[in-house]
């Protein structure tokens, strides 16, 4: 039945690193390929410069704003090239500090002999930005170890006021990599981000979005060995995932190669939640689904998907009845489930006739928060799809930051051995070793009543085949993504509905 083989998780994912593995990184680098410090900033600025170049021509007038650590020693590799590319370039550097890093003057000494540098040392400095050109922010990278303040601060408010594309070497200036700012701090609002290597914790959090902007990485040949060495725990999915799971079928397969999923849901009012898991868990690729509804959803289910197999509850408006468990690979339950009591009864007893990972999800959540003693009976690795607001549900508590958030998200996970899929722009699936994996697919089209739905239903798809928990949630998520995506191309993200997802889905 397994046919998709045991938790190949490691074999497609980014890792995440702290500004302080970063720097180790660095210096690993540098140590062990062996390269130059002044090198390796070159090999950056030109990876920077390659992608400024692929989406701005040269008459577009730019303006370097360069602080005077190596972040500021990228800007001025960077006027210095877009210089020899003919780019009509200003550099200006901001004397926050009496000397530079040992590259910024090494650099700096290199972009003199081409052109004269506008020194911001004092408010009137600072250039008026009126008829908007680029600005190039290599003002302070992952350095940055204090809130912008005085003229750094000040030069940053003028680059936001100026309403013009600014473009973020590394990290905005003034953003902290890995760790919150104060509501008050300066920061860069920059319309793209270009990251060298790796993104930065700060790119996944909601509360970061305005500085960060678009974002994209640029490799810089870092070394492979310190990445695969080092131990973190954040990773990001990116679309190296597919690959290992896209497997064709055997020539002999059948249905029963594919698992028998059972979803439980709907009630009077919203059995379309169910149709839509349903729908979708089907295009997963599960060899047979049987949905159990209460039998207001019988009608509806036969004829909407007349693929599924519909179990209907005696009950005419909920779910009651616990089923025999025996015949399905996978179970998943909640979506437009509702918390009657009887219903609240049937999903404890389920819950201890289990033996394997369950997918829960909507009221199914809801229920465990209003009833926490049911968290400890859930199978070890069972996946949990909440929203933001179903997690502070099941946590009993807000977050004061979306670091917190991140926090107790990993707690939670860890506590009770369950794989948290929090859901949003960046998904962040929590697994119970610790590790949070952000996805890179979807788009706010996918804000949209239904598009959680069809998550579970490919969750549950995938498991039903067998597919390890692990993998189930983070290769789902990112599919799931990923058809929101072509769904959006096709139709637009205003016009994108959920079923639009499930009718772009394909492995
Ligand atoms: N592995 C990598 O990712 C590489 C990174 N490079 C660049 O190096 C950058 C990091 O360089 P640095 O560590 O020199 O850091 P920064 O360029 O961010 O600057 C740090 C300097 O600014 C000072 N500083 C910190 N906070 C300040 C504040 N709020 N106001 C004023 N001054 C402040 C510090 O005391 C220090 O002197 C990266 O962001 C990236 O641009 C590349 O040059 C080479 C490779
Ligand atoms: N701005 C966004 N960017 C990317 N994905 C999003 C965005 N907003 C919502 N989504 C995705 O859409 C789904 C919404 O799920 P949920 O909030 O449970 O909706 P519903 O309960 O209506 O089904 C989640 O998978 C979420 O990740
Ligand atoms: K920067």
């Amino acid at each position: 039945m397994l046919t998709f083989g045991h938790n190949m998780l490691k074999s497609f994912r980014m890792n995440v690193f702290s500004v302080s593995q970063i720097r180790d990184w660095d210096a690993f680098t540098i140590a062990h390929e062996p390269i130059h410090s002044i090198d390796l900033m070159e090999r950056a600025s030109s990876a920077f410069v390659r992608w400024f170049c692929a989406r701005f021509d040269d008459r577009c007038p730019v303006i370097v704003f360069c602080g005077m650590g190596n972040n500021g020693g990228d800007g001025l590799a960077i006027s210095r090239m877009l210089l020899q590319k003919c780019y009509n370039v200003r550099t200006c550097v901001v004397k926050h500090s009496p000397k530079g890093s040992a590259d910024f003057s090494r650099n700096l000494e290199r972009l003199e002999s081409l052109t004269a540098i506008e020194w911001i040392e004092t408010a009137a400095d600072i250039p008026t930005l009126l008829s908007p050109p680029i600005v190039i922010d290599a003002l302070l990278g992952s350095g940055l170890s204090r809130p912008a303040e005085g003229l750094m601060a000040e030069v940053i408010q003028r680059i936001n006021d100026a309403q013009t594309p600014v473009i973020s070497v590394d990290i905005a200036a003034g953003l902290f990599a890995d760790m919150p700012n104060a509501p008050s701090d300066s920061i860069i609002k920059p319309t793209h981000t270009v990251a060298f290597q790796c993104p930065k914790l700060a790119f996944f959090q909601p509360q970061c979005a305005e500085f960060v902007g678009e974002w994209d990485i640029v490799s810089i040949g870092l070394s492979e060995k310190y990445e695969l060495q080092t131990p973190t725990s954040y990773f990001y999915t990116d679309a190296a995932i597919i690959e290992p799971f896209t497997k064709a079928r055997k020539k002999y397969s059948h249905k029963g190669s594919f698992g028998h999923a059972l979803l439980i849901g709907g009630s009077y009012g919203k059995i379309g939640s169910i149709v839509l898991s349903a729908k979708a868990c089907l295009r997963s690729g599960a060899g047979l689904l049987t949905v159990q509804a209460p039998q207001c959803g019988y009608d509806i289910i036969q004829t909407s998907i007349p693929e599924a197999m519909v179990l209907p509850d005696w009950h005419w408006r909920i779910n009651t009845a616990v089923p025999n468990i025996e015949p399905y690979s996978a179970i998943g339950i909640g979506p437009g489930m509702g918390q009657d009591p009887q219903t609240l009864l049937m999903l404890r007893e389920l819950l201890t006739l289990l033996t394997s990972p369950i997918v829960l999800d909507a009221d199914a959540l809801n229920l465990l928060s209003k009833h926490p003693d049911m968290l400890t009976i859930l199978p070890k690795n069972s996946i949990l799809t909440p929203h933001p607001k179903e997690l502070q549900r099941l946590l009993g508590q807000s977050w004061k930051d979306d670091y917190e958030k991140l926090t107790l998200l990993r707690d939670f996970s860890q506590k009770y051995q369950l794989i948290v899929c929090l859901k949003g722009a960046h998904t962040a699936v929590a697994l119970p070793d610790g590790s949070i994996h952000f996805n890179s697919t979807g788009n706010p089209g996918m804000a949209t009543g239904g598009s959680g739905d069809v998550l579970t239903g490919i969750i549950t798809g995938l498991l039903a085949q067998g597919m390890h928990p692990t993998d189930a949630a983070v290769f789902g998520v990112f599919q799931h993504g990923k058809a929101g995506d072509r769904a959006a191309q096709k139709c637009t993200q205003p016009a994108l509905i959920a079923s639009d997802i499930i009718n772009e889905m394909r492995w």
